[in-house]
């Protein structure tokens, strides 16, 4: 299904999960009240994360409507409501980890968790928002964990003006927040590189998406 991931050879942690967040954790503020966090290889033990998703998570090739055409949606996806069990221990400890340092700013926990898996460089996300449900009125989180081979994430603000491009590397955690769905827009872009496959894991708060 996909081509092979080469795990990184420093990863070789006894322990596997989410490392501290605390001040390890750095901000940057965009315009319009949007911001992204940023904590570089949060997630000990990424390599076996990443094999255990890629193998265990039931993904679904999707199809949509665009204009007048159904195509491919050029990614494979899972979604767990915030009820359904997660499919990884890890992911429930991210989970913990998150809501206790974001959980007095944010005012809620994040409850949904959204995987996609990019098969390989082919694979994308075009430019939106997520703008389904509150993200489209009110200032909100999505927290973004990633696993595999790096990938760019591009940011721009809604209005016109420069895109920002934010390396997602293996592990990483990157948390867009405040009015980022509705006053900016991201994508994940194809890419020409002879990449191998990345798992993104977006967890959500309640009703947004
Ligand atoms: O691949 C990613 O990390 C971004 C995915 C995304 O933007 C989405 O699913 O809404
Ligand atoms: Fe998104």
């Amino acid at each position: 299904m996909t081509g092979p991931f080469q795990g990184s050879l420093l990863d070789c942690w006894d322990e596997t999960g989410p490392r501290e967040l605390g001040s390890s954790v750095r901000r940057t503020r965009l315009a319009h009240g949007a911001w992204i966090d940023v904590r570089p290889s949060w997630i000990a033990g990424a390599d076996a994360l990443f094999e255990r998703l890629a193998e265990t998570v039931p993904w679904r090739a999707e199809r949509r409507h665009m204009y007048d055409r159904v195509v491919d949606v050029p990614r494979l996806l899972a979604f767990y409501d915030e009820d359904d069990p997660l499919p990884d221990p890890v992911l429930d400890e991210a989970k913990a980890a998150l809501n206790t340092h974001y959980q007095a700013e944010l005012g809620e926990p994040f409850r949904t968790a959204g995987l996609c898996l990019y098969r390989d460089g082919r694979d994308s996300v075009a430019w939106h928002g997520d703008t389904i449900g509150r993200g489209r009125t009110e200032d909100t989180m999505v927290a973004i964990i990633s696993v595999g081979d790096p990938r760019a994430l591009l940011l721009r603000p809604r209005g016109g003006g420069p895109t920002i491009k934010h390396d997602l590397g293996h592990g990483d955690l990157i948390v867009m927040g405040g009015s980022c769905q509705r006053t900016w827009e991201h994508a994940v872009p194809k890419s020409t590189r002879a990449l191998g496959p990345r798992i993104s894991i977006q967890f959500r708060p309640r009703n947004v998406r």
